[in-house]
């Protein structure tokens, strides 16, 4: 019988958050559990800095810039979506018979009457939010009971964040603080069903968690070291937790693929209430390190042997390696990702030997930012961001311009994952270096050529009339979009 798939992604958790990648104050016992007892990735990667293009990635395996998700991210109102014409890992698997689940963040878009919502891109079900927590009114909601208010106000002027249950609106604005015993709930029924009827199942649980506005429900409370960044981290791990003893009490545990991974960089303009990259430089919003590399564990008791694993690997490889796991074909389009298999099962190299960087708006002009190419990594664009405010290296910051380099930077990654020593600065550089200099740029060249853009899906733009409301005629809007 094919495995069943448990994919659990984090929002906005940065390469140094965990404990297990060596984060002294966060609480997380049950990813570092998962990390020793399953194989951690320390050179795995988003396809994007931020939210919408690298969980379109994830889903379909391919570049944001082919399905169109890009230039940033989806808002309440807008009009586009991941096509539908998109292939994604829940068609691939309801193929194969899986049932199929997605609880948490989407953000792949809404569109008239929710038709870009999980339910039209092969999920049975969906509980969850369709966009980022931060992007409705939150000044006046409790993120951490009983009567801590939301730091910061979040997203004005439009309606209040809505909780959906497949295409209709539970509730507007979401409860932070009954939240996630909603979406563990609701994960474990179904795994039990699942169990029950013998179904193989794909579940993606998509975490708001640490994404800021950071919340908590009761238990984890003043319960990390770390402050609410750390409470909100803990309950994601409780969560894990949780999605892993309901595996074992259903007896599933010897037949299910678990990987854990998230979306992009840390959110270090959020200071102490942001992630951390670690050593890796900079964060969300950036084309450096610490913008795409992110923590990663695949986990599966009796097929994938404890260990770490230095060999590169991506969001994009997701579903490839998931398909070839249930034995189905992949879909007939141009495809990014790799399975990989011979990394998860046999501690064998990664068909991955290259990884494309795009920024968060990508161009044809420019095309990629970044390529690494084996060990070394060549920058040739650079760009700060917002979102990597506040740490101490002026290139994070948004007031960093985009900055072309020709010659490139580059830099090795092994020796100096924190892009410090430019190889061609600083005396002589030797033959070897001019050879690799020499083949990633030809790598840009025939890139930047196949690299067909589709059609932008977020420069369709916003129309307020597409914002999700509990009560659609009532007013005034957005306000009136009450219904707790
Ligand atoms: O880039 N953005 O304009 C943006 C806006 C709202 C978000 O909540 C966000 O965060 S993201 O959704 O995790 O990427 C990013
Ligand atoms: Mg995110």
């Amino acid at each position: 019988r094919p495995p069943n798939i448990l994919l659990i992604l984090a929002d906005d958790l940065g390469f140094g958050d965990l404990g297990s990648y060596g984060h002294p104050a966060s609480a997380t016992p049950n990813l570092d559990e998962m990390a020793a007892s399953g194989l951690r990735f320390t050179d795995f990667y988003a396809s994007c800095p931020i939210c919408s293009p690298s969980r379109a990635a994830l889903l379909t395996g391919r570049y944001q810039t082919r399905s169109g998700v890009y230039p940033g991210v989806f808002y309440p109102g807008s009009r586009g979506g991941l096509p539908l014409s998109e292939v994604t890992i829940a068609e691939v698997l309801k193929a194969r018979g899986y049932a199929t689940a997605m609880v948490g963040k989407w953000h792949l878009g809404l569109g008239a009457n929710g038709s870009f919502l999980p339910i039209h891109q092969g999920f049975d079900h969906f509980l969850g939010v369709p966009y980022s927590h931060d992007q409705g009114p939150c000044q006046n909601l409790t993120c951490f009971p009983p009567d801590t208010k939301c730091f910061g106000t979040c997203d004005q002027g439009v309606v209040p964040v809505p909780l959906f249950l497949n295409q209709s609106i539970l509730q507007q604005p979401i409860a932070f603080p009954q939240l996630v015993s909603r979406y563990n709930k609701f994960s474990r029924d179904f795994i039990a069903d699942c169990a029950r009827r013998g179904h193989p199942f794909l579940l993606y649980y998509a975490s708001h968690h640490t994404h800021y506005p950071q919340f908590g429900s009761q238990e984890y409370v003043g319960q990390s070291l770390r402050g609410p960044f750390g409470d909100a981290l803990m309950e994601l791990d409780g969560s894990v937790g949780l999605l892993l003893q309901a595996l074992q009490e259903n007896g599933l545990e010897g037949n299910t693929l678990v990987f854990f991974t998230a979306d992009n960089g840390p959110e270090t303009m959020r200071m102490a209430r942001g992630g951390s990259s670690g050593l890796l430089k900079c964060g969300k919003g950036t084309t450096y390190e610490g913008g795409m590399r992110e923590p990663a564990v695949a986990y599966w008791p009796g097929r994938i042997s404890p260990g770490v694993t230095h060999e590169m690997a991506s969001t994009l490889d997701v579903l490839p390696t998931l398909a070839a796991l249930a034995g189905v074909p992949l879909p007939s389009v141009p495809l990014d990702g790799y399975d990989l298999s011979p990394v998860l099962f046999g501690g064998g190299k990664s068909p991955r030997q290259m990884m494309i960087y795009y920024p968060s708006s990508p161009s044809d002009q420019l095309g990629v930012f970044a390529i690494r190419y084996g060990k070394h990594k060549a920058h040739f664009f650079t760009q700060g961001s917002l979102q990597s405010g506040t740490t101490p290296d002026p290139d994070c910051h948004g007031l960093a311009p985009l900055t072309p380099h020709e010659p490139p930077l580059l830099f090795d990654l092994e020796a100096d994952p924190a892009e410090n020593y430019n190889l061609l600065e600083g005396g002589a550089v030797g033959p070897e270096v001019l050879q690799v200099l020499k083949e990633i740029k030809q790598h840009k060249v025939l890139f930047d050529q196949h690299m067909e853009f589709g059609e932008s899906q977020i420069r369709k733009g916003t129309d307020p009339a597409l914002q999700p409301c509990c009560a659609p005629h009532c007013t005034p809007k957005p306000s009136c979009c009450h219904c707790p």
